[in-house]
């Protein structure tokens, strides 16, 4: 990709912030972090689309949002099925119920990508099919790939079609727990299979991302596939632990991005 001008990285970062799922999925989380995480999600370039927790933290990000006033702008996502991709369907449905119970907005859940390695494609579909009638229409689901484990182009291409045909209202990348997260390469796959499928889904870039430079280059991908109308927060998300300090170092050193009162 080209090198983005100081203008267009500016541009680039202040819309990645608003597509950004902040994101904090440590083992050592509690409710002190998760409440320290949510305050990052107040800036001066307004605030990132969703905060991401582990499910004992959502009844947190919740009290945390509110107190913050940012329970109307900033959605609360959650993980299930998570991170290992298991072929339990009960249970991730079970798992993704009582994360929409407890207050979630969005469940982002780990398609069985090992089985479909394994030449399964049945468990993934009706895994999905299942958390999607979990969610009741009340949460969206954002289905996990795990591209960088399946490699091989036409798995990522197949497990994506699986997941939209499931019912999936994003495909999403990564866990950001295994060796290989969020490609550009696959990426490419997964908005092409979007497209292909002519449905109203998303796409989640996951793992890894953690540079204005890297969301740059996403956002380009996906304005060159889907067209730039489509590149907003109901399409397109960042998942991300480290990205949100790079994006809003860009905008503070930019003059053109001083902020425009608000917090
Ligand atoms: O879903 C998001 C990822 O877990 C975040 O990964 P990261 O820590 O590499 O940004």
């Amino acid at each position: 990709m080209t090198a983005a001008t100081s203008i267009e990285l500016n541009q680039a970062a202040r819309q990645a912030l608003s597509l950004m799922d902040l994101t904090s999925l440590n083992d050592s989380d509690t409710d002190a972090t998760i409440e320290a995480l949510c305050q990052q999600l107040k800036t001066p370039y307004g605030s990132p689309a969703a905060v991401c927790v582990y499910p004992q933290f959502i009844v947190t990000a919740q009290r945390a949002l509110t107190a913050h006033k940012l329970d109307e702008l900033v959605k609360i996502a959650t993980v299930t099925n998570f991170p290992a991709g298991g072929n339990d369907i009960m249970s991730a449905a079970r798992e993704t119920r009582d994360a929409v119970a407890s207050g979630a907005h969005e469940v982002d859940v780990v398609f069985p990508y090992r089985a479909l390695i394994a030449g399964d494609e049945a468990t993934g579909l009706e895994l999905v099919e299942m958390c999607k009638a979990a969610c009741a229409g009340q949460a969206l689901l954002k289905v996990i790939i795990e591209s960088g484990e399946l490699e091989d182009p036409a798995l990522i291409k197949r497990a994506s079609e699986l997941a939209i045909e499931g019912g999936a209202d994003f495909i999403k990348t990564s866990t950001g727990k295994v060796t290989t997260n969020a490609t550009l390469e696959a990426a490419e796959i997964m908005l092409n299979a979007i497209k292909a499928s002519g449905k109203d889904v998303g796409f989640k870039a996951a793992g890894g991302v953690r540079t204005s430079e890297e969301a740059a280059d996403y956002l380009a991908l996906a304005n060159r596939i889907m067209g730039s109308a489509w590149v907003t927060p109901a399409h397109f998300r960042f998942g991300a632990s480290s990205l949100l300090a790079n994006l809003l170092n860009t905008l503070g050193g930019a003059e053109s991005a001083a902020p425009q009162g608000g917090y």
